[in-house]
């Protein structure tokens, strides 16, 4: 049972000054039993004295005084009455009664005083249903009646949620206090409606300049409601509507406590800080110390990858969130404390302008590479492990190494289709380089060779045995559909409202592994920087100024004679899945025939355009005669960048080709009728094939290749948390993020709240059975 009450002055129901003796205007007097009174009155005073009774006088006075004092005190309690049954059929709707009764409402003592015909001090109201209690403002409705009717201004002593019985006090109205403004006074009452009148502001701040309030503490006793992550973001939005700015809710559950205050908006980009680190590092005695910083939450706050803690991180994030800026943010910091980094480029041009960044030694930018790559680091880790076994090393003697693995689903169709072409007799039938992914995470930790591990969506592919646990250290992009929440968040609610349009926002874990809302740091693309330009500068300032790991290059095997062939021309025998596996890898500087970096150094305008022109694709570029504008110098493009001729590789071709048609059967398939339960499945979405006048606008962005189906119109009562809802007012498309709940003041209305892409937040409160458009969230493609 809860605790009765207190009083809160200033926190419960804001009223105006009690109005003394108040006779309603609909009140009958009945003026015979009044005048009665006062004819008898009259009568004793002027009856002759001499030849009476001498007891007949006083007697008649007595007996005239009680039958005056009876007509009075029956005339007053029949007004009382009267008045007290208006009450009460003002109060038994508030009880959730259907009929007006008696005993919802007792007074159990009047005030002394000459009103006329009184004034109520104590009630009490006893309830039946307890459906009153779930309305928050029942209790405030309850005094409001006794204050429009006459009665001055109550407060609610006692809540016997046992016996369902409330008992209320006349009292002074709560002065506001001499620092109350009108902002003040104002925000109390909106938490008073949105809390209950229990609810005590116990700090409050204002902003000195426009006085408006821009913080405040309150204690409530609203317990097991707010249990519903929707119900607290119902009362956050509604703080957030009715004062001015944007508005947060920092919730206490164990000591009903919440503190509002008001949000500050996130940046649109916070590049990178440029922080001093020891160049003499010793890697292996600053291990456990690394800590990487790679966004600023909405405080401001740092959020850090430690690798000797979490030792593999996860980043998600579909085109254009900022994935890859956050890899490369990641990428710098770790280079600046003097890590190797190899890199796996899923999309092959992602990292090119780290490729000769001090320590990374490797941007493997082909399939061959990239095997050749993930078997390598594999090896070091089972090296690793041996020597630990052996008793050769302990895990101290391990230098940290950072693996890129960017665009892992990308580069998981890309190896299958070259598998196919190269796979021999008795080869295993996937490509062997996959099935490493688990195992290297595992290993992460004792042979300190850390995985970034990069894709578009997150896949339950990627989540299963132990691979979640090992990868605790995540960062999802943009904003997820609520099945991809679920996966890596555990709940659909989180990362899945992230705006839109705001580039290198993401969700994150906190130190105590909450998810939370970040904007990530950017750096920028040294491939893309203007010299002399801002980002010019800070790139050289993030530069280390110490290369400790040389750059390496991966030798392509060379193509070997067939000794078993038995005609007499010698054969060259076709290269195998592990003749690209034991690739040599050499210094960069040993190979400068092979070296990238040199190509792209002796490029320029012209000869870039010369090899990427269509002759050059169709294998017909001729130096001198291809230049046809005679400005164009043909450029000593040296050894290292012969013409490229355009390799038709039909077999690759039909491979990928099939590989496409594989994955859009897939799609298909999962994007089939829903087999989800409740709500969602007895929707009935019918596509809006005629777009009328007022159909709502597209969101701009291209339905093939979003996140989300086409538009449909459902009832309000069939939305769900993810869902894109079409906001007539504005003609803005926004998300809904959290499951529609019943109105937290109307609750014969449903609320349903939003955020939009430029992160404005609101709640839109309709009947159930309202017609509105939405898009859902495609279905996750899973197992690409
Ligand atoms: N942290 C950031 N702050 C501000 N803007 C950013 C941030 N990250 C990325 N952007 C902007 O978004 C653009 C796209 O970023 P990025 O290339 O990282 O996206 P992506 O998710 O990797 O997409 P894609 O896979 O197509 O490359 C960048 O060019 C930049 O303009």
């Amino acid at each position: 049972m809860s605790a009765p009450l207190q009083q809160q002055p200033g926190a419960r129901f804001t009223r105006s000054p009690r109005v003394p003796s108040l006779p309603p205007r609909h009140h009958t007097y009945r003026r015979d039993s009044f005048c009665f009174g006062v004819s008898a009155v009259g009568a004793f005073a002027g009856a002759p004295i001499v030849g009476l009774d001498p007891w007949a006088g006083p007697a008649a006075a007595v007996a005239t005084f009680a039958s005056i004092a009876t007509a009075i005190f029956g005339r007053r309690k029949e007004l009382r009455d009267a008045l007290l049954d208006e009450v009460i059929e003002d109060v038994c709707p508030i009880l959730g009664l259907p009929e007006a009764t008696r005993a919802a409402l007792i007074v159990k003592r009047w005030l002394r005083g000459w009103e006329w015909p009184g004034l109520p001090e104590k009630l009490v109201v006893h309830y039946d249903s307890a459906q009153a209690v779930n309305d928050s403002t029942w209790i405030d409705d309850i005094a409001a009646v006794f204050e429009a009717h006459g009665w001055g201004f109550f407060e609610l002593d006692r809540h016997d949620h046992a016996r369902r019985r409330l008992t209320f006090y006349a009292a002074e109205p709560p002065e506001p206090s001499a620092s109350d403004s009108d902002h003040v006074i104002r925000a109390k009452r909106i938490v008073a409606q949105l809390l209950g009148p229990s609810a005590t502001v116990s700090a409050i701040d204002v902003s000195a300049d426009t006085g408006d309030v821009t913080s405040m503490e309150v204690r409530h006793e609203l317990g097991a409601k707010l249990e519903s992550d929707g119900y607290r973001t119902r009362i956050e939005r509604g703080v957030g509507a009715t004062l001015p700015g944007r508005w947060r809710a920092k919730w206490n559950l164990h000591t009903d406590w919440v503190r509002f205050e008001q949000r500050t908006a996130f940046p649109d980009s916070v590049w990178l800080p440029v922080v001093d680190v020891d160049v003499e590092e010793n890697l292996l005695a600053t291990y456990d110390k690394v800590e990487i910083p790679y966004g600023i939450d909405e405080d401001g706050n740092e959020v850090f990858w430690r690798p000797a803690i979490d030792p593999n991180l996860m980043l998600i994030g579909t085109p254009g969130t900022g994935k890859t800026v956050t890899a490369h943010n990641l990428l710098v910091s770790f280079a600046r404390h003097g890590w190797p980094i190899w890199v796996l480029d899923g999309k092959y041009v992602e990292f090119l302008g780290y490729q000769d960044w001090p320590n990374v030694q490797v941007v493997a930018t082909t399939i061959e590479q990239q095997v050749a790559m993930v078997h390598r680091a594999h090896e070091l880790m089972e090296f690793r492990y041996q020597s630990i076994v052996s008793g050769e090393a302990t895990e101290a003697d391990f230098e940290p190494v950072l693996v890129f693995l960017d665009e892992w689903a990308e580069f998981r169709g890309n190896v299958e289709a070259w598998y196919t072409q190269i796979k021999s007799k008795g080869d295993p039938r996937q490509p062997p380089v996959l099935g490493l992914l688990a195992s290297m995470a595992r290993k992460a930790r004792t042979s300190r060779v850390h995985l970034v591990f990069g894709t578009q969506r997150p896949d339950a592919l990627y989540f299963v045995g132990d691979m979640r646990d090992n990868f605790s250290m995540r960062i999802s992009m943009g904003r997820l559909s609520p099945q991809g929440a679920l996966m890596m968040w555990q709940s659909p609610a989180i990362g899945t409202s992230v705006p839109r349009g705001c580039r290198g926002r993401g969700t994150t874990v906190s130190d105590n592994h909450k998810p939370i809302e970040i904007q990530c740091y950017r750096v920028p693309d040294p491939r893309k920087v203007v010299a002399g330009s801002f980002e010019a500068e800070l790139l050289d300032s993030l530069r280390p100024k110490v290369t400790r790991h040389p750059r390496l290059l991966i030798v392509p095997p060379e193509a070997k004679t067939d000794i078993d062939a038995d005609d007499e021309k010698v054969k060259v025998a076709p290269l195998t899945y592990y003749d690209f596996v034991d690739a040599e890898w050499v210094l960069a500087g040993s190979r400068p025939d092979l070296d990238p970096v040199l190509r792209r150094r002796k490029m320029n305008r012209a000869t870039g355009a010369r090899i990427s022109s269509p002759t050059a694709l169709l294998g017909l570029l001729q130096p001198e005669a291809s230049s046809s504008n005679v400005n164009d110098e043909p450029g000593d493009v040296g050894p290292c960048v012969a013409p490229i001729v355009a390799r038709v590789d039909t077999a690759a071709r039909s491979a990928e080709a099939s590989r496409l048609l594989d994955k859009l059967a897939a799609t298909s398939q999962s994007a089939g009728p829903s087999k989800s339960s409740g709500r969602r499945s007895a929707a009935k979405l019918t596509l809006v094939a005629d777009p009328e006048d007022d159909a709502p606008e597209s969101d701009g962005s291209d339905p093939e290749d979003d996140e989300y189906g086409p538009i449909v119109e459902i009832a309000a009562c069939e939305v769900t948390l993810g869902d894109l809802l079409y906001l007539e007012e504005s003609g803005d498309w926004v998300v809904v993020d959290t499951d529609p709940e019943p109105d937290i003041v109307e609750d014969d209305l449903l609320s349903l709240t939003w955020r939009s892409d430029s992160d404005e937040v609101g709640e839109l409160a309709l009947p159930d059975s309202s017609a509105v458009s939405i898009r859902r969230p495609k279905p996750i493609y899973v197992g690409v």
